[in-house]
């Protein structure tokens, strides 16, 4: 298996505090796939991604990819986080470039970092500086920047979580476009059913307190999603069914968070 979550359970112990953040969780993801891990805001999606990549250790079990043993960050593993944390002083095509440059040339840093950002279409903006993009043109260049080190496995948290609605869906199109050209495997944490419905292989379905997977649903709809509501929304109130327990503790505020599931 390609990548392999193996009874991975978090506790954060804290100031005489222990929290149970993720339980026995067990996910295999094929290459090529993308799936989505969708749950309540504070199920712990998060700190599971945070696992995969390496910043924060599991409390039991492990995780493999391509049967090695996960113990820190890596390149083979790109991050793409709810902001996109780009260089201000740098231009968009020098912040692409700038973690290739430990690795190759100049020129060559450059021509990735052309290749990549024509993807996310952005050729024309190559030279511009981060304060002069929208937000969604700046996580286009933060998608570039994770392409360009070319990881094996692409871990995306929330990527879209703080655009609008008309950008969220544009560039729903533009990572669609780019997964079916790049062929990576991506995990896509998200609070947004219709976000994991449009985009993923499989939407791997998330419970709280602790987090745990209640369900995995495959989606075996054609690329590109042109499917009408109609197909979808049976997988929608799936979904909701399966989470409707999961929203009335959020919304009891039973747990510490405070941000609804998103339709
Ligand atoms: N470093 C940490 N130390 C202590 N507790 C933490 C830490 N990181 C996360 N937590 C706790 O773990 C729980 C899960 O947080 P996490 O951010 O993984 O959830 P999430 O599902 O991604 O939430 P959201 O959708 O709101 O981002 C929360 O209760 C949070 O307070």
């Amino acid at each position: 298996m390609f990548l392999s979550i193996k009874n991975v359970n978090k506790v954060f112990e804290g100031r005489g505090t222990s929290e149970k953040v993720l339980s026995s969780i067990q996910l295999d993801v094929k290459e090529g796939e993308f799936v989505s891990i969708l749950g309540p805001s504070g199920c712990g999606k998060s700190t599971l991604l945070s696992i995969v990549a390496g910043l924060v250790p599991p409390t039991d079990g492990k995780i493999l990819l391509e049967d090695k043993e996960i113990t820190g960050p890596g390149k083979e593993r790109g991050m793409v986080f709810q902001q996109a944390a780009l260089f201000p002083w740098l231009t968009v095509e020098e912040n692409v470039m700038f973690p290739l440059l430990l690795d190759m040339p100049k020129e060559e840093a450059r021509q990735k970092a052309h290749h990549y950002l024509s993807m996310v279409q952005l050729s024309n903006y190559t030279k511009h500086s981060p304060h002069e993009l929208s937000g969604g043109m700046q996580q286009r260049v933060a998608i570039a920047r994770a392409l360009a080190m070319d990881p094996a496995l692409l871990l995306m948290d929330e990527p879209f979580g703080a655009l609008d609605e008309q950008t969220r869906s544009r560039l729903h199109e533009i990572l669609e476009d780019v997964f079916l050209e790049t062929k990576k495997t991506i995990l896509f944490v998200t609070h947004s059913i219709s976000e994991s419905l449009k985009l993923s292989d499989r939407i791997v379905v998330m419970g709280t307190q602790p987090g745990s997977i209640l369900e995995i649903l495959e989606l075996d709809f054609p690329r590109p999603r042109s499917q009408s509501k109609e197909d979808l929304v049976i997988y929608e109130e799936k979904i909701q069914s399966l989470l409707k327990n999961e929203i009335d503790k959020v919304r009891k505020g039973e747990n510490s968070c405070s941000q609804p599931l998103n339709a």
